[in-house]
């Protein structure tokens, strides 16, 4: 059984297109990434999968059940962030947290006081003095609280500091050794390439790719540093070379093609330096971005 299957997927708020016609299944256990530029429809998706909104035509499954007709079912065995959290203001931390727990039948104050301690979360103040990062938090604690079968995250990064979301990422990682499936959205692709198994890129309402993380940074793509010693040249010219930036002694280059025949062109050169590695998933997926 997949854990989420999303078939032919449209919403259209009134005329204006959210998203239109995705498709696309997550496996059980699988950490799946979801990015896409802004207005892309990424939060659309989410929101139809949880039935806060409808969809105009098509469905979707989660663990094989109707995302509108089970939704009651569904929701015990999901966590989710949503990618701004609201909360009632005036409650204390503590308290929001317990009343939800039990809201999923799941009030283990351990794991709360547990989760909230990794993420220094202060459990007694009240919500309406919290900084926006430490309501992430308590979205986050929220979220993962009664270790749910599925966690479907909406850019859940947006306001931690770098240690924090580190922290948060091992709490992932801690969830998905369990067992758990996790979908999450992004639009920063490095932290979807350290995390995720594959990644679907969403533009326009529309999906353009579906892949593993492996394949689209392993995909004989290399980046190439080649630092000169002072001597000036012109740019190389390559049937492998995709992209080229060069600056008064350094030539950069988006490669794919013949190693060979790079290095035969590079030894014509006076090199100092050379530095070939694979590309950041953002420097393969930049040309979706811009297009
Ligand atoms: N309530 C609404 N009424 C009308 N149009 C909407 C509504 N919500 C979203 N849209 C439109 O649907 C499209 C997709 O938006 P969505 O919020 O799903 O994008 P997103 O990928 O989550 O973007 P972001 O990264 O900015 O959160 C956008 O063009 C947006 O203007």
């Amino acid at each position: 059984m997949k854990a989420v299957e999303v078939k032919n997927l449209t919403k259209f708020y009134k005329k204006s297109r959210g998203i239109e016609d995705v498709t696309f299944s997550i496996e059980e256990g699988e950490v799946f990434g979801f990015i896409g530029p802004n207005g892309a429809g990424k939060s659309t998706t989410i929101r139809t999968l949880l039935n806060f909104i409808y969809p105009s035509s098509g469905n979707a499954t989660i663990f094989g059940k109707d995302i509108i007709r089970d939704t009651k079912e569904i929701k015990q065995s999901i966590g989710y962030l949503p990618s701004e959290v609201h909360y009632y203001d005036d409650m204390k931390v503590m308290d929001l947290l317990m009343y939800s727990a039990k809201l999923h039948k799941k009030a283990d104050k351990k794991r709360l006081t547990e989760l909230a301690g990794t993420l220094q979360l202060d459990l007694t103040k009240k919500i309406e003095d919290l900084s926006f990062g430490n309501r992430k938090k308590v979205g986050i604690v929220q979220a993962l609280l009664h270790e749910p079968k599925l966690l479907i995250l909406d850019e859940p990064t947006g306001g931690l500091d770098p240690l924090m979301q580190s922290t948060f990422f091992q709490l992932l990682d801690e969830e998905r050794q369990k067992g758990a499936t996790i979908f999450f959205s992004s639009h920063i692709l490095s932290e979807v390439q350290k995390m995720c198994d594959r990644v679907a890129i969403i533009k326009e309402g529309k999906l353009i790719k579906v892949e593993r993380v492996e394949t689209l940074t392993k995909n004989n793509l290399k980046k190439v540093r080649v630092t000169l010693d002072g001597t000036k040249i012109s740019a190389l010219v390559l049937p492998g070379i995709i992209q080229q930036e060069n600056t008064a002694n350094e030539i950069n280059l988006l490669y794919r093609g013949e190693i060979r025949e790079l290095l035969t062109e590079l030894s014509t050169i006076s090199v100092k330096d050379l530095l070939i590695e694979e590309p950041s998933l953002e420097e393969v997926f930049m040309h979706y971005y811009e297009k």
